[in-house]
């Protein structure tokens, strides 16, 4: 059920939306006058009545600005901008940084999340309260990645043909986020489900859209108090629907996996090893229900998806603007595949396109990440206070282009990693995977992307396929397609083409 406004006279509509922004304004002021003391911290803009409704506004329309502002104003000390309905701090102080990765219970990253997309409302309580499915990936997944390296290459190449659909040595222009949404969908669920529901168009389409769901309407229920947002996610968002459809999807394959599973145990021939059995096998008691793991299985999409291709989508971009890259990509490709094959020691060897996707996610990734709520008072070593409740976050974004950290970090150096890690002893520091306080586009320390290691994997493999089967341009007369952002979070352009055409030479 959704609320539709009638048709009304212009004027009339006028003023409904007039109290509405009033109203609005009022609860804001109020959540950001309930939260933590948060006086002796600076804000970038203004903490008045208004006036920190106006920046709540400005952050929302370009918190890459506002931070930047903060960072240039205060580093090292942190600050704090307004948002629509609270304050987050940003630190700016890789000291501060170090502290806040290792910290274990003092501040919590769920919290947070849930602070801005209340997951436990929307997907349900034991998703949150019984977060498994972190450990299942932070084992398993990377356990098992050699064994699945072979399927995730079948698929992606499977994916990119049929999507892109080339005719002999034409050049065809396709909308790059679209077709590298689909491609990672089906890829990534090939091992998390298996065949052949990743190839179920319906199943693609729901992982797509509902992390979208998910997104706008957890944005939409976080104003609601806490007691009312599982009425208001039943009422006013379509995840109800998203779960609906991801039961009916999944129910078939969960209830046969269950059938073997009553019957000889853990073990049988034949058993698909993807994310989906090692989920099984840890479920206990009602975990195991489909009920139970749908809702986690399109947690794991939402983590995964959305994040993977806009990665992906951006790198084309980059390839797509800069095709003198090609070139030596391929070249470093082909000369690995000709000694290894297309196997994971292969990938691990190849330097320039695990640099070129780093480079990619430090150039124009995420704004702020390291995104924590203090559980109690805490006291940084340099005597920094922050209150219980504070909501935190790193300066990602200006960290990444800060010329103390980096050289030339404006400019997009794609093999710039490739090159520390060939001067470094410590060359693996330098690796796409590898979090520190200067690269944060995975968060850093305990609670760090634990996807990591299965998405270089993905993002290696696609890049080193496209660049040796491919060739890339933008349209004719194009330029870098500018990236889309609401606060902090950013997407590729959605609507932006890249030309594809079938390699020639
Ligand atoms: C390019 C793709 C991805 C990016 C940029 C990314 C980024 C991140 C970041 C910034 C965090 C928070 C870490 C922190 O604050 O220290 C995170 C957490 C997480 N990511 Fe990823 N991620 C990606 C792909 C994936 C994939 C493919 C999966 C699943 C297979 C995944 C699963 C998770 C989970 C479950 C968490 C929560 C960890 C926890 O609560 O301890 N991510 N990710």
């Amino acid at each position: 059920m959704y609320f539709h406004l009638p048709d009304l006279p212009a004027s009339i509509l006028g003023v409904i939306y007039g109290v509405l922004g009033f109203v609005a304004a009022i609860i804001a002021y109020a959540k950001l006058s309930q939260g933590p003391n948060l006086h002796a911290i600076p804000a970038v803009d203004s903490s008045s009545w208004l006036g920190s409704w106006w920046s709540g506004f400005k952050y929302l329309m370009n918190a890459q600005n506002v931070i930047q502002k903060g960072y240039e104003r205060y580093k090292p000390e942190p600050f704090k901008v307004a948002e629509i309905n609270r304050w987050t701090v940003i630190l700016s102080n890789p000291e501060h940084l170090e502290e806040l990765a290792k910290a274990s219970d003092e501040f919590s990253f769920m919290e947070a999340f849930n602070d801005r997309i209340p997951l436990e409302h929307l997907l349900g309580p034991d998703l949150y309260h019984n977060p498994y499915h972190i450990a299942v990936i932070r084992l398993h997944l990377i356990r098992n990645l050699d064994v699945i390296y072979p399927e995730i290459r079948d698929e992606m190449v499977a994916s990119f043909a049929e999507l892109l659909d080339l005719r002999e040595n034409e050049w065809k222009g396709v909308t790059a986020s679209s077709i590298v949404q689909k491609v990672v969908c089906r890829t990534s669920n090939r091992i998390f489900v298996g065949l052949p529901l990743c190839r179920d168009p319906d199943w693609i389409d729901l992982n797509i859209r509902c992390t979208v769901d998910m997104i706008m309407g957890g944005i939409m229920i976080g104003w609601f108090p806490k007691s009312m947002r599982s009425l208001a996610s039943r009422l006013f968002t379509k995840v109800p629907q998203c779960i609906n459809r991801g039961v009916k999807l999944l129910r078939p394959v969960i209830e046969e996996r269950q059938k073997y599973l009553n019957e000889y145990g853990t073990e049988w021939d034949d058993k698909p090893n993807d994310l989906l059995s090692w989920l099984m096998d840890e479920a206990e008691g009602p975990e195991l229900t489909v009920e139970r793991l749908t809702p986690r299985m399109l947690a794991i999409n939402f983590a995964s998806i959305h994040t993977t291709s806009s990665a992906f989508t951006q790198a084309l971009f980059h390839l797509a603007a800069n095709p003198q890259y090609l070139q030596p990509l391929r070249a470093e490709v082909e000369d690995i595949v000709e000694k290894d094959g297309w196997s994971k020691v292969a990938v691990d060897k190849m330097r320039r396109v695990d640099s070129f996707l780093k480079e990619c996610l430090r150039f124009d990734g995420v704004i702020a990440t390291l995104s924590r709520k203090a559980l109690k008072d805490f006291t940084f070593s340099d005597g920094t206070f922050i209150p219980k409740g504070t909501l935190i976050a790193a300066a990602t974004s200006s960290l990444h282009h800060d010329k103390n950290l980096y050289k030339n970090p404006d400019v997009f150096e794609p093999f710039r990693f490739a090159e520390m890690h060939e001067e470094d002893s410590n060359g693996p520091k330098h690796r796409l995977t590898s979090t520190s306080v200067k690269y944060l586009p995975f968060g850093h320390g305990r609670i760090a992307c634990p996807g990591r290691f299965f998405v270089a994997s993905e993002l290696k493999l696609m890049l080193a396929h496209v660049v040796v089967s491919y060739d890339v341009k933008l349209e004719d007369s194009a330029t870098f397609p500018p990236s889309l952002r609401i606060g902090t979070f950013t997407t590729p352009n959605p609507h932006a083409k890249v030309v594809f055409r079938n390699r020639i030479d």
